[in-house]
């Protein structure tokens, strides 16, 4: 056996059944080649340290069950595995493990101790210890049952140890992570759906401003990026941020990310009104129809992952459009354009490039920004572009916000983190071209391809009602004067604009706001089925929760959190 102490590298003969290989440790890589006179290709195996979940002594199982056969001569490697295709997106991680014979104990042990050395020494940025949060009720009940039989033996395998958290209310991942002492916590973790993970956002983005003394409810502040790594183990009714950040919903895939420590940058969206952040988005700020699904959707709650079919349904049915305001501030089409028919991938030029463009005065060096740089940021200078019309549907995604119902997603060329988000406007049109238009979300076909959709990359939008068209209308005033009355009486679950703490104050503008906005001439359509008074103003969704909001105000801050993940990583070169 030959063995190199200072810089781990490792080689020797070693057996998988009774087949005799060649193996060889590197600091990078661990590969292992058959020598027997059969194998005239000389064929590799090679695992990249960073893709080892861990080693064990003896012939070791974890699955279907924990099983352990403590022999003299043997470990075990477990490692990561890519499967074909997961589906048209992404690749399914699965766990690997191969089991080594070895020529004497002491050879085993020395294989043992440089694989763990390597580990450290060439993937240092591996959680230790993990908060992790479980929403018993996301998606189709099953959180705590995929955690724990698929997530945990993981974590355990790998040397992570966990706190769980089995949430019993809305909004308790939030205020855990806003107030408790985080000490020792290299992640977060929720196991759920997007509404879980807007919860982690929430609390991460809130509890760093609070700790840089940031004011987030500035709108031309700069936000301080949060250290602390966000986790999502899929387990909710859309599970968007999962599918867009990783290819494909699958809990061991997210797991293995986690435990492996991979680190993906993402932009985020705040939306504010005239004082106050509202919310933070990541996938969808969505006005009209998406609005108006999210709304009809939560009436039937007890349909689990199939009431948004059934609320799109009856939303394409009402045939609904709505007159509004757009402005937005354009990003730099020299860089990239949402119709450039590419794809942000994992190691993705245009998000890395985008780094010192976002950060100019970060110090890679010394991981710090330099002093007297200003709290402001001059993002939301440049020549505002105004849109007025009447929208099917005003979307802004700083992602692709691909889905297991829509593969490719909202915005197919869209980046995870370069700073920009799309604006996509469908005015209004025929119930069939609409149809022709959410259809293509699921096919090949280019959704933006239509006369009647625009779509454009942008740094911060502006929304309001036209003006010229107020006046009294009863109905609609009832409407959104209640939904503020339901924000008051529970200001957590609607809308989370008390990350500052001043939800109360805040909501009570909020309702002499809604009134005031509320009054317009022009009537809606009534369908009869689902809406049976007329409505000309919509209700914004944001990541699933709906704004009691309507006169909004974006801005997109570009990788502002970080998430355990790498992007999609191309299928074709499985
Ligand atoms: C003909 C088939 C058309 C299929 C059209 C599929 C379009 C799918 C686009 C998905 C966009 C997802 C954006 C992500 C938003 C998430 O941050 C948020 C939180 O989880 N989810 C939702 O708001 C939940 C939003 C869910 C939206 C579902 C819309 C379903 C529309 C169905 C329309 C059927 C019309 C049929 C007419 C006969
Ligand atoms: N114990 C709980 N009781 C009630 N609501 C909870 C609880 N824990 C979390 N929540 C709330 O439930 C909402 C929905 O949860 P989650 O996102 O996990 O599932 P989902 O809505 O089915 O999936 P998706 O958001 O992907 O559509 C979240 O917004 C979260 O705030
Ligand atoms: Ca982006």
């Amino acid at each position: 056996m030959e063995t190199d102490m200072d810089s781990v590298r490792v080689e020797s003969s070693l057996w998988i059944g009774n087949k005799r290989y060649r193996a060889f440790l590197s600091g990078w890589y661990f590969s292992w080649t058959e020598i027997d006179k059969g194998n005239r290709e000389k064929k590799t195996i090679s695992v990249p340290v960073s893709e080892v979940i861990g080693v064990k002594e003896g012939r070791v199982e974890i699955q279907p069950q924990k099983k352990v056969e403590d022999t003299d001569l043997d470990f075990t490697l477990f490692h990561v595995n890519r499967n074909s295709r997961g589906n048209a997106q992404g690749l399914t991680w699965s766990l690997g493990r191969t089991q080594f014979c070895c020529p004497s104990r002491a050879v085993r042990d020395q294989w043992i101790t440089q694989h763990r050395t390597a580990l450290k020494t060439h993937s240092p940025s591996r959680p230790h210890r993990l908060l992790v949060f479980i929403n018993p009720f996301g998606g189709k009940k099953r959180g705590k049952q995929i955690f724990h039989s698929l997530v945990s033996p993981l974590f355990e395998l790998a040397g992570i140890s966990s706190h769980v958290v089995v949430t019993e209310r809305a909004n308790q991942a939030r205020d855990y992570i806003l107030k408790k002492d985080l000490t020792g916590f290299d992640g977060v973790i929720c196991v759920g759906g997007d509404g879980m993970f807007s919860e982690l956002l929430h609390g991460v983005i809130g509890r760093t401003q609070q700790e840089a003394g940031v004011s987030e409810n500035d709108l031309t502040a700069m936000l301080q990026p949060c250290d602390l790594h966000i986790g999502v183990i899929p387990a909710g009714s859309t599970d968007c941020v999962c599918f867009t950040t990783v290819g494909i919903n699958d809990p061991v895939t997210s797991a293995l990310h986690i435990i492996i420590g991979d680190s993906q940058p993402l932009d985020v969206c705040s939306v504010h009104d005239q004082s106050t952040v509202v919310r933070y988005s990541v996938s969808l700020v969505g006005y009209g129809f998406y609005g108006d699904v999210l709304e009809e959707s939560e009436r039937h709650r007890w349909m689990g992952p199939l009431r948004y079919d059934y609320a799109g349904c009856m939303v394409y049915m009402c045939n609904r459009s709505y007159s509004g305001l757009v402005q937005y501030l354009p990003s730099d089409s020299q860089i990239s354009s949402p119709r450039d028919n590419t794809r942000c991938l994992s190691g993705c030029r245009v998000c890395s490039e985008s780094k010192e463009r976002l950060f100019p005065h970060f110090d890679s060096s010394t991981s710090l920004y330099s002093s007297n740089v200003s709290q402001y940021s001059t993002e939301l200078e440049g020549e505002w572009v105004t849109v007025e019309g009447t929208f099917k549907c005003i979307s802004l995604t700083c992602v692709s916000s691909s889905c297991p119902r829509s593969p490719k997603g909202l915005s197919p060329s869209a980046h995870l983190a370069d700073g920009t988000a799309d604006l996509i406007l469908v005015r209004d049109t025929n119930p069939l071209s609409f149809l022709t238009y959410l259809h293509r979300h699921t096919n090949k076909q280019d959704q933006f391809d239509l006369p009647f959709v625009e779509v454009h990359r942008v740094k911060a939008v502006r929304f309001s009602l036209p003006p010229g068209e107020e006046e009294d209308f009863e109905e609609e005033e009832e409407k959104i004067q209640s939904s503020a009355e339901r924000v008051l009486e529970d200001p957590g679950k609607l809308c989370s604009n008390n990350i500052a703490g001043h939800s109360q104050q805040h909501l009570t503008g909020q309702k002499e706001k809604a009134t005031s906005t509320s009054r317009l001439k022009r009537p809606g359509f009534v369908c009869g089925p689902c809406c049976t008074k007329p409505r000309s103003v919509s209700v914004w969704n944001c990541d699933g929760e709906i704004l009691p909001q309507t006169e909004i105000s974006c801005r997109i801050h570009g990788q502002l959190v970080r998430l355990f993940a790498r992007g999609i990583e191309d299928s074709t070169r499985a």
